[in-house]
C-alpha cells in the first residue's frame, strides 16, 4: 500500500514579483493533522506562500498539490470549489461582510462553498465564539478580538481539511492571543484540520512548532 499524500505537497516552487524572486521552495510538505508555524522576517514570503497554497496566487512555476488536488492545473472556478471545500482562511484584513449579520457571515461562506445551509452549524460556532446572543449584530459592531473570532468561525465553518492563518493574533492582547489560538485549536481537532499559522509572534512560538523558516531574502540559508 502507498503511503499517505501529504495534505499540502510543494514541489519546486519558485514565485517572483515585479522580476524579483520572492519565494523558491525545492520541496516542501506538511502532512495531515501537522500544525506548526510559517516564520520569516517582515516582506520574507509569508502571505505570499499562504495565497498561493490557497490558490489564490498562481506561482510562477512548480507544483501546489492541496488534498490531493494540483492547484497550479485547476480551472479558477473548481479551484475556488476547492477552496471553499478544503481551506479555511483567516487572513490580516479579516474580509468579513459587515452589511451581513455575523450570522449571514457564516452561511456566506457556507453558500460560496456549494454546500446547503446549515443552521446549526452556525447557531453552534456563534455559541463557541461567545457570541450567540449577538446573532443578528453586525461585524462593525464588534470588538477587535470579537470580529477575529468571528473570522475564525467563518474559517472552520466547512469543517475544511487545512486552516490558513495570516498573523491572526498580532492585534491582540496577551488573553486574547491565547484563547484565540485555544480557540483555533480546538477546531482544528474537532475537525481533525491542519492548522498553519505565519506570524511574527513570540507568543505562538511557545505553543506551536516551527514548520518553515523563511529567510529575508530566498539567497540568504536559514540555519
Ligand atoms: N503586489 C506586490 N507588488 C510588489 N511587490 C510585492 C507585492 N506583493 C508582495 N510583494 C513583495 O513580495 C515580498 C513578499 O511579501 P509578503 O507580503 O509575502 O511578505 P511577508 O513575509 O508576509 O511580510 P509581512 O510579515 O510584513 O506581512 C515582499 O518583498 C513584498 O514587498
Amino acid at each position: 500500500m502507498s503511503p499517505p499524500s501529504p495534505l499540502i505537497h510543494l514541489r519546486a516552487l519558485r514565485h517572483r514579483v515585479a522580476g524579483r524572486l520572492v519565494l523558491d521552495l525545492p520541496d516542501w510538505r506538511v502532512e495531515d493533522g501537522e500544525h506548526g508555524l510559517l516564520l520569516g522576517p517582515s516582506g520574507s514570503g509569508k502571505t505570499t506562500l499562504l495565497q498561493i497554497i490557497a490558490g489564490l496566487l498562481s506561482p510562477t512555476s512548480g507544483q501546489v498539490i492541496v488534498a490531493g488536488q494540483d492547484m497550479t492545473s485547476l480551472s479558477e472556478g473548481v479551484r475556488d470549489t476547492v477552496r471553499g471545500a478544503c481551506v479555511g482562511l483567516v487572513f490580516q484584513q479579516l474580509h468579513l461582510v459587515n452589511a451581513l449579520t455575523l450570522a449571514d457571515n457564516l452561511r456566506l461562506a457556507q453558500r460560496l462553498a456549494g454546500y446547503p445551509l446549515d443552521d446549526d452549524r452556525v447557531a453552534h460556532l456563534l455559541a463557541r465564539i461567545g457570541l450567540a446572543s449577538r446573532a443578528e449584530a453586525r461585524p462593525q459592531q464588534l470588538s477587535q478580538g470579537e470580529r477575529q473570532r468571528l473570522a475564525i468561525a467563518r474559517a472552520v465553518v466547512n469543517r475544511p481539511a487545512l486552516v490558513l492563518a495570516d498573523e491572526p493574533t498580532s492585534a491582540l492582547d496577551d488573553g486574547n492571543c491565547q484563547r484565540l489560538l485555544d480557540l483555533m485549536l480546538e477546531q482544528a481537532a474537532e475537525n481533525g484540520a491542519t492548522l498553519l499559522i505565519a506570524t511574527h509572534d513570540a507568543r505562538l512560538k511557545a505553543r506551536l512548532p516551527a514548520r518553515l523558516t523563511l529567510a529575508a531574502s530566498v539567497l540568504e540559508v536559514v540555519a
